[in-house]
């Protein structure tokens, strides 16, 4: 099989966390979610040695650029190597349950992209959710790594039990049938897999749409159980997560200025709960014809290397309390963050609390980092003794039509 790809594309984010930890807090509390030196937003795609910053919003250009060179692609991988994407989906006979986000990949290149940017090699142990048919999964089995797939669709699991199950047995693929948000075995069955816990697992998906924010909720904090987490997102939401740079370079003109506001708004607490637990990385776009039946959003690739706990920035609490303390500060995300901050704290802490992050009496919830957070609500917890509660979760997705205030 061949070994190139059509994109290549190896993404990474070139800040660390841990670096900024070791920043001072005044430093860092001027820190701003512009700033071009904020590499935790940016996204660098490596192509042929060039990197370049990528821009979501290029997305659908640069999918329709690369389709005949995909097509190409995906031909020449199955030239005499078996079943091709599209045949293992036509082969199921299986009518797509729109309401288990049934949309099964048929693009050979983005099966590819995906194994390859979580770098799988056949020491890796990789945590699937969602097989489906199994296109995903016989890829990642053609590298000799173990698969364990959890599928809650009785039907698909069953059919990939009577084709790859077989094909490969369980030492190479378990297949579990289960509900993941309800997997109860996710703590433990990873523990201590790998060179008896020296190397961790790695989780490769295109899972539904519907349920990726809360599997990352649950996958982020395992950053002792998992390096790597490489998923598809509808675009919209990995929006969210990370956005292109945004140097003073790029604001030549008014438009340019536009696009700066858009993006920003974007970011909103799970963005904080993704840059706290991982470093997050752009891989490449995926068009809706990548998909049987195509979805009616846009998509990506997205990768999240989960830090280890001891890599994690000291907060002043727990991180259920932390968050519900983010939450807080974006209840309404286009108010000023001093009036988000009145439902927690009291005036005079709100004052003192502005005054720390040194962005003046207006800032608002999405122009901060999330190293901004973390010193704010231990500012809050430690200096002012705020009780903070902890709430089970939020809803970060929710859109706020709340109107600005000045
Ligand atoms: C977008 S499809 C992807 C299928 C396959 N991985 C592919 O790329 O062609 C999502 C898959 O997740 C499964 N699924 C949906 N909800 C699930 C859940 N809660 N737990 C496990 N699997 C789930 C669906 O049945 C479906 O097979």
């Amino acid at each position: 099989m061949t070994s190139t790809s059509i994109s290549s594309l190896s993404s990474r984010l070139i800040s660390s966390l841990l670096s900024s930890s070791s920043t001072s807090s005044s430093e860092s509390s001027r820190r701003h979610f512009n700033n071009k030196n904020n590499n935790n937003r940016v996204f660098k795609i490596e192509n042929a040695g060039k990197k370049s910053a990528f821009r979501l919003s290029n997305n659908k250009r640069k999918a329709k650029k690369t389709k005949q060179e995909e097509k190409d692609e995906m031909k020449r991988a199955f030239d005499g190597e078996g079943l091709s994407p599209e045949e293992r989906v036509s082969g199921a006979k299986h009518k797509a349950r729109r309401w288990l986000g049934q949309h099964f990949l048929i693009d050979h290149s983005v099966l590819i992209d995906a194994v390859r940017s979580a770098d799988v090699t056949k020491e890796d142990v990789i945590l699937e959710i969602g097989p489906g048919t199994g296109n995903l999964t016989a890829e990642l089995l053609r590298t000799g790594c173990k698969v364990i797939a959890v599928e809650k669709d009785r039907n698909l699991a069953k059919t990939l039990r009577e084709t790859l199950g077989k094909e490969f047995g369980e030492d190479e693929l378990e297949i579990i049938e289960e509900d993941f948000m309800k997997w109860k075995d996710l703590d433990t069955k990873f523990v201590g897999l790998i060179d008896g816990g020296e190397k961790r697992a790695k989780v490769v998906a295109n899972i539904p749409y519907n349920i990726t924010t809360d599997i990352l909720k649950r996958l982020l904090p395992m950053g002792d159980t998992f390096e790597d987490l490489v998923f598809m997102f509808q675009e919209e939401v990995a929006r969210r997560l990370a956005t292109e740079e945004r140097g003073e370079k790029m604001i030549e003109n008014a438009n340019e200025v536009k696009k700066k506001k858009k993006s920003n708004s974007d970011f909103r607490a799970m963005s904080v709960r993704t840059a706290y637990y991982s470093e997050s990385r752009y891989i490449r776009p995926v068009a809706k014809d990548c998909f049987d039946p195509p979805p009616n959003v846009e998509s990506c690739l997205i990768g999240f290397k989960p830090k280890r706990k001891e890599h994690l920035l000291k907060i002043n609490g727990t991180e259920k309390q932390f968050f519900t303390f983010v939450q807080s500060c974006f209840a309404q995300k286009r108010k000023m963050l001093k009036n988000n901050l009145r439902g927690t704290c009291d005036a005079e802490t709100i004052d003192l609390a502005l005054e720390i992050l040194g962005r003046g009496d207006k800032v608002r919830p999405q122009e901060l980092f999330m190293e901004d957070y973390v010193e704010l609500f231990n500012f809050v917890r430690e200096e002012r003794k705020v009780e903070i509660e902890e709430k089970d979760d939020e809803d970060d997705d929710e859109d706020d039509d709340d109107d600005d205030d000045d």
